[in-house]
């Protein structure tokens, strides 16, 4: 059975899927990863350990953060992992980027991955996704493969909260497709998953609408609405608080594998812009349709023009300018 979430409720704070929508119109489709990599802490000249890792966070969110009050970038997405390998310490300086990140309003999503049975899965949810946490991030990514229904918690509470979670579903990493495209009764696992985030996004969706809560963007509250558009493209449909991970090494075989990514009415969030090899050209014929729903994320090449901030804003303007942006 499945703990029940605590953790304060922030009535006030609009949906995810609209703000995420806002800034992406705003900003661009664009998220800095920020993976403090070893590599990267010695190529900037800093010590492989909390002083540097806080200095690396900090002078990334200023080039994040943007010049005039308008962020450079969509989103921040901090890698955890590389927080953790520095422990409690590791654990404080990510705390302060999420703080400062928040107080600066440039939007957060926690990079974890985490999944676990549905009564410790609510422990998760709360660290990542509670007002009432230090960790607490706008969005954090989840991995389903201890089923879809285990993330219940952390689905509800982000709801609650106007916070959002990109589930796993087709990952970058070669690995991946010896679970993700595996055929089950109901085709491909990475199409079930694509598929329960598109009914959850539905349900938030309209009932959002039909409750009058918080509301989409302030004008569409629609299941059917649409609130961005994208240069000459297709409409963006109105996002629900249930994102995907879809790599943008492999958008292309989302078709093959009877994925609707247009259909999932959440963001799509596209690691793999950058040093894994994806370019913009190439993503936006992966994705298709659902091309203007896409939050492409990059972090070694962008952190690589450190560590002066200018450097890493002129690798933001050069990624954007990819995008099409
Ligand atoms: O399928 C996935 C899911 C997550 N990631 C994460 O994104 C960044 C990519 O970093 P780059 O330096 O831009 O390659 C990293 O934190 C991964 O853990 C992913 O690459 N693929």
């Amino acid at each position: 059975m499945t703990a029940p979430v605590t953790g304060s409720v922030d009535a006030g704070r609009a949906p995810w899927g609209a703000r995420l929508a806002a800034a992406m119109d705003a900003a661009g489709p664009l998220c800095l990863g920020i993976d403090p990599h070893p590599q990267l802490l010695h190529d900037w000249d800093l010590p492989d350990t909390p002083v540097g890792l806080e200095r690396f966070s900090m002078t990334a969110l200023e080039a994040a953060a943007g010049e005039g009050g308008s962020s450079a970038v969509a989103a921040i997405k901090p890698q955890v992992a590389l927080y953790e390998r520095h422990g409690s310490a590791g654990f404080a300086v990510l705390e302060r980027l999420l703080r400062e990140a928040r107080d600066e309003e440039v939007l957060t999503i926690a990079d974890a991955k985490r999944g676990d049975i549905g009564s410790t899965m609510t422990g998760y949810a709360e660290a990542w996704l509670s007002d009432d946490s230090p960790l607490a991030a706008d969005a954090v990514t989840l991995s389903p493969y201890l089923g879809y229904g285990s993330l219940a918690p952390a689905l509800e509470l982000a709801e609650a909260t106007g916070r959002g979670v990109f589930v796993l579903a087709l990952t970058s990493n070669p690995e991946g497709s010896s679970v993700q495209h595996a055929v089950g009764v109901e085709g491909s696992v990475a199409r079930t998953i694509t598929a329960s985030a598109a009914r959850d996004n539905v349900r938030a969706l309209t009932s959002s609408h039909v409750t009058g809560t918080k509301g989409i963007a302030g004008t569409a509250g629609t299941a059917g609405a649409d609130v961005g558009t994208r240069a000459g493209a297709t409409v963006r449909p109105a996002l629900g608080p249930v994102g995907l991970v879809v790599g943008a090494t492999v958008a292309g075989e989302a078709e093959r594998l009877g994925l609707d990514l247009a259909g999932v009415r959440g963001a799509l969030l596209a690691p793999g812009f950058g040093a894994q090899g994806a370019s913009g050209a190439g993503m936006r014929a992966g994705f298709g349709s659902a091309w203007p729903s896409v939050l492409a994320t990059s972090s070694r090449a962008i952190l690589r023009r450190g560590p002066s901030v200018g450097g890493l804003r002129e690798g933001i303007r050069e990624a954007l300018e990819d995008l099409g942006r």
